[in-house]
C-alpha cells in the first residue's frame, strides 16, 4: 500500500467537507431516524425499494449483483412488517430471479412491469391488470403500462424516453391500487441510488408526504430529502425501521 501524500490527504478532505455540506441539506437517515419516526407514529409506512447500488453493491457484471444473506433477511423482515415494493430498472424476471421473496411486490423494468399478489389489490378489473401465475406458482395481477416497449432482448432503458412512464408513476399507481391515496394516515418511503429513482423522489415531495431517501456516497444532484451511504447504510436503516415496528407491535 503507497503512502498518502500531502495532496491527497487535502484531496481526502476536500471530499468529506463537501459530503458534510451536502449532507446539510439531505441528512443522513441513519441520522435522522428519531425524527422520521416521530413523523410516522400512528401512520402506515410504505415501502419502496430500488434494487441496484440499494439492496446490492454495484458490480461489474450485472449478473453478479447479489443481495447479501444479511440483506436478503433484512427485506424479508421489512416485508412482513411494512407493504414492500421492489422497483428496479431490470426486466422483472430479473429483479424476482434475484429478490426471491414472496412477499414483495415487484415493479421492474422502471416500474413498467409490475406484478402484484392477487389479494393485495385495491381492485382487480382495470383493463390493463391481467391475472396470471408467477414462476413459484403464486396468483399475481400483471399490470403493463407500456407493454408494447417491455424489452424482450433488450434493455428498456435505450427506449425509455419515448414513454410517459417511470418510477414515480408505478409509486402513483402501487399506492392507488393499495388503497392508500384515500386515506390519510399513508408515508411512502422510497430508497434509491439511480437517476431513474428521482422521478419517485419527485412524486413523494409533490405529495408533501414521506421520505425520499438518495443511496450516494458522494454529493449529487437530488429531489431526495434524506441520504444513506451505500447499501450497507440501507441495511441497517431497514433494520432499525424494523425493530422500531416490532417493539411498537408488542408495546
Ligand atoms: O433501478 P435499478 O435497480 O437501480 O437498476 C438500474 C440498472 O441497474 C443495473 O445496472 C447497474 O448495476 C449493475 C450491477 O451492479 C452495474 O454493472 C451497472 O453498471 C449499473 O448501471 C442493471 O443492469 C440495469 O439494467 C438497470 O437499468
Amino acid at each position: 500500500m503507497g503512502l498518502l501524500t500531502e495532496s491527497d490527504a487535502n484531496n481526502n478532505h476536500g471530499l468529506l467537507d463537501s459530503y458534510t455540506t451536502w449532507q446539510e441539506e439531505h441528512p443522513s437517515a441513519l441520522d435522522s431516524f428519531e425524527d422520521m419516526i416521530a413523523v410516522a407514529e400512528g401512520k402506515k409506512l410504505v415501502l419502496f425499494l430500488d434494487y441496484d447500488g440499494t439492496l446490492s453493491p454495484i458490480v461489474n457484471d450485472p449478473d453478479k449483483a447479489f443481495m447479501s444473506d444479511a440483506m436478503r433477511a433484512a427485506v424479508r423482515e421489512v416485508a412482513y412488517l411494512f407493504p414492500t415494493a421492489i422497483v428496479s430498472g431490470r426486466c422483472i424476471d430479473k429483479v424476482n430471479g434475484f429478490v426471491k421473496l414472496d412477499n414483495v411486490v415487484y415493479a421492474g423494468s422502471h416500474g413498467m412491469d409490475i406484478w402484484t399478489p392477487t389479494g393485495s389489490l385495491k381492485y382487480e378489473d382495470v383493463g390493463q391488470q391481467i391475472k396470471s401465475i408467477d414462476e413459484q406458482g403464486n396468483k399475481v395481477v400483471k399490470f403493463q403500462p407500456a407493454q408494447e416497449f417491455l424489452p424482450t432482448v433488450k434493455e428498456v432503458m435505450e427506449i425509455k424516453p419515448s414513454i410517459n412512464w417511470n418510477k414515480g408513476r408505478a409509486l402513483e399507481y402501487l399506492l392507488d391500487t393499495f388503497g392508500f391515496t384515500s386515506s390519510s394516515d399513508f408515508l411512502p418511503l422510497y430508497i434509491g441510488d439511480d437517476t431513474t429513482d428521482e422521478d419517485a423522489f419527485e412524486v413523494i415531495r409533490g405529495l408533501r408526504r414521506g421520505f425520499p431517501i438518495i443511496v450516494s456516497s458522494v454529493p449529487r444532484n437530488t429531489k431526495a430529502s434524506y441520504s444513506l451511504r451505500d447499501p450497507d447504510e440501507v441495511m441497517d436503516f431497514m433494520v432499525r425501521l424494523a425493530k422500531w415496528k416490532k417493539a411498537k407491535s408488542t408495546a
